[in-house]
């Protein structure tokens, strides 16, 4: 090793550096940290989560991906002010998820996260049109001098800006399932949340539907700055955000990043890389596929390169045995 290198310890301290929460950090819309929910159903234990760590930035568009049963959901229900994790921390907007009282947990769900459901018919309610759905979150917040006012402006400005202002007058019964999703999204913007949440938004409708709705998730994100975390098994939404994040066994196991690249003439183009999670001990999780390809189990030979580390294989096994 070259003398410039730095030494294990080092890099270990950089890398633990790098993954300590940053609840207090400026521009962070959600932290979770060693998050764990345990469900006890007939004297069993579930483990849900299971020390699960998580940081968003404000402004970011989050896909959330994972196989059924570890753990999106549950993350999810956490997140909206719905159910409470059994240890660990949760900030959102920074409300304190664990420690908020009956009160500031119901001024929470109503401020600070919006929420959009797969099953079109629970976002809306039946009797209000469009225009009045929007409208009653930001009526149940408050209704001072000039609310009124100041409500159907925002309501206005959200039925603009969804592509949805010729629909105002409707009833949920007269709008299609993607028509249905974009109010809902409206709704769940009314009151300018912290971070809008969403749990399969496009789960019931076809792809050509699907993708409008995703579009009107990406048009808050960019256009009203709503941080947007979405739960999803469609792999038109979890390919096209910025961000997506698996998860397994109830924790965040890889990350995809993607950006637009521009080439020397000029031709964009989306560049993707997977990433693993690094906790604050140190540990990952590896790709079982790359695991499975090389054989690797119980143990693997772990060394220092100057900017990497090399994993390997364990081949003293054999030679152990004398
Ligand atoms: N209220 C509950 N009581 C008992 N166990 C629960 C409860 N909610 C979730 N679980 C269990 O917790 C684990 C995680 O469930 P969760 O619904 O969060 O997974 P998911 O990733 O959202 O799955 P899916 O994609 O199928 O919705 C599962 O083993 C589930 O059975």
């Amino acid at each position: 090793m070259s003398a410039e290198a730095p030494t294990y310890e080092e890099l270990q301290r950089r890398a633990l550096a790098a993954a300590a929460p940053r609840g207090r950090a400026a521009g962070t819309a959600i932290v979770c940290d060693r998050l764990v929910r345990i469900f006890t159903t007939a004297g069993v234990e579930v483990q849900a989560l299971q020390g699960l760590e998580l940081t968003v930035a404000q402004g970011d568009l989050v896909g959330l991906v994972g196989a059924s049963g570890s753990g999106k959901s549950t993350l999810l229900n956490i997140l909206a002010g719905l159910d409470v994790p059994t240890a660990g921390t949760a900030s959102v907007g920074g409300y304190d998820l664990l420690e908020m009282s009956a009160r500031d947990r119901l001024r929470y769900r109503r401020e600070a996260v919006g929420f959009v459901w797969q099953q079109t018919a629970r976002n809306l309610l039946p009797f209000l049109t469009a225009a009045q759905n929007i409208a009653l979150p930001m009526q149940l917040k408050g209704n001072g001098r000039g609310a009124a006012k100041r409500h159907a402006v925002r309501t206005a400005e959200l039925l603009e800006a969804l592509g949805i202002a010729e629909l105002a007058d409707r009833r949920p019964a007269a709008l299609s399932g993607g028509q249905q999703q974009r109010v809902a999204i409206a709704v769940a913007m009314a009151n300018n949340p912290a971070v809008l949440l969403a749990d399969e938004p496009t789960g019931e409708l076809d792809s050509e539907t699907g993708s409008a709705v995703f579009e009107a998730f990406r048009t808050v994100n960019r256009e009203l700055g709503a941080t947007v975390v979405i739960v999803t098994h469609d792999p038109m939404v979890a390919g096209e955000v910025r961000r997506t994040v698996a998860m397994r066994d109830g924790r965040t196991s890889t990350e995809v990043l993607r950006r637009v690249v521009t080439d020397e003439h000029g031709t964009e183009s989306v560049s993707e890389r997977e990433y693993v999670m690094l906790d604050r001990t140190g540990r990952v999780q590896l790709p079982p596929k790359f695991l499975e390809a090389l054989g690797m189990e119980h143990r693997v030979a772990v060394d220092l390169a100057p900017d990497h580390i090399e994993l390997r294989p364990d081949t003293h096994a054999a030679s152990e045995h004398l």
